[in-house]
């Protein structure tokens, strides 16, 4: 394998390890370029910054305070009932014109085709939101059984992967598929086929964790969170082994500002952690610089295309933490994304669904075609 775990250490978050990513529709965009981007402070002779313990102590404040008000900026950008706040002929404009750079990838399904011809296709699937519908509960995030029917007949077409944010045990415990590859926590717990696979390559099984020194550092800020954020009603930490979630679907708007401070307090005291969002959920995580556009590249080595010109990868994936995976694909030139969203979202995805029952559709679609190909 070509990836050690050294090319993967070394920190991914800004100084104080907490990096936010921020949505595009968000003001809060430039107010957080703004806070990364403060003019230095002129060094006094001999290199010191003379500063006051009491300045010190105020500037410390004064930072967390904008880093909180970032953070749930943040937070409401991420919210569609915030997106769709923008005046209709405006959004209209928008949509339509987001609809050509990205179109349908049902509608496009005979140019997706034709780009793939004489390729192995390979196929890369984020779990919540693309193959299960987003719901208030992350622990009743079931997926159809038609959708794991169509997933089963699709791994028997093409070698499939599941990428997720979640614990791998747990996102195996909804898919229930055994010739999968699955990366769970983000990429960082990769395993392959426990049976039956036909992509499996040689005997052994891959498993691969880039992150498992920080295991105890993770568990102790599991339990950190829980005890702190226990006063916010509706707040759920969720244990995903080498990152933690923080959900705040269920948690009143008026309560997300005490729902970062409460996670800020925590996470201060972890520099080699960073926090990066997702839907209505806050993520805590080590600052290797490793994620599922990472776990890719490491899955497709892996099945044995590296270097190969004949590969043709497609992610399908709702979240901003799919878009490390997009990036790749566009960048090695190679296959393509799909974003499950409804609404337009800046994306380095090239097609878009519009929500799990499309994608499915679309899984469909590639194994009737595959079966007429063979
Ligand atoms: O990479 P993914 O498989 O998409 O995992 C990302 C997060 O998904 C889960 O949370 C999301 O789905 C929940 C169930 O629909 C929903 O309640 C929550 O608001 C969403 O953020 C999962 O629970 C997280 O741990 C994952 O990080």
């Amino acid at each position: 394998m070509g990836i050690t775990k050294q090319n993967v250490a070394g920190g991914g978050g800004n100084s104080s390890g907490v990096e936010v990513m921020p949505d595009m529709y968000s003001a809060s965009l430039s107010m957080y370029a703004a806070s990364l981007q403060k003019p230095p402070v002129a060094p006094a002779a001999g290199g010191f910054i003379k500063i006051s313990r009491r300045k010190l102590l105020k500037n410390l404040e004064v930072n967390s305070a904008e880093r909180i008000s970032s953070w749930v900026d943040s937070m409401k950008a991420s919210s569609p009932t915030h997106v769709k706040a923008a005046p209709r002929s405006l959004t209209e404009d928008h949509s339509s014109s987001w609809m050509l750079h990205h179109p349908s990838a049902l509608d496009m399904f005979e140019q997706i085709i034709d780009a793939s011809q004489g390729k192995q296709i390979v196929m890369f699937l984020d779990y919540d939101g693309t193959l299960s519908p987003i719901v208030d509960d992350p622990d009743q995030a079931f997926m159809s059984k038609q959708m794991r029917a169509t997933v089963k007949k699709l791994a028997r077409c093409f070698p499939t992967a599941i990428v997720s944010g979640r614990c791998r045990d747990k996102v195996y415990s909804f898919v229930r598929l055994g010739e999968l590859y699955y990366a769970g926590s983000h990429g960082m717990d990769i395993k392959g086929p426990a049976k039956g696979s036909k992509y499996k390559k040689g005997d052994q099984s891959v498993l691969f964790q880039p992150a498992s020194e920080f295991l105890p550092m993770i568990d102790e800020v599991y339990k950190k969170l829980v005890e702190k954020t226990k006063s916010t009603p509706g707040a759920k930490v969720e244990n995903n082994k080498f990152c933690v979630s923080v959900h705040f679907r269920r948690v009143d708007e008026k309560e997300w500002t005490e729902l970062a401070q409460q996670v800020r307090s925590v996470i201060k005291e972890y520099p080699e952690l960073r926090l990066t969002q997702g839907r209505k959920v806050l993520e805590i995580r080590p600052t290797i610089k490793w994620d599922k556009g990472k776990a890719l590249e490491f899955l497709l080595e892996s099945l044995g295309f590296a270097n190969c010109t004949n590969v043709f990868p497609v992610y399908i994936g709702d979240d901003r933490t799919d878009e490390d995976a997009f990036k790749i694909l566009r960048d090695r030139g190679q296959g393509f994304g799909i974003l499950v969203s409804k609404f337009p979202k800046e994306t380095n995805a090239s097609y878009s669904l519009q929500e799990p029952e499309e994608v499915m559709n679309f899984l469909r679609r590639l194994v009737e075609w595959k079966r007429l190909n063979i």
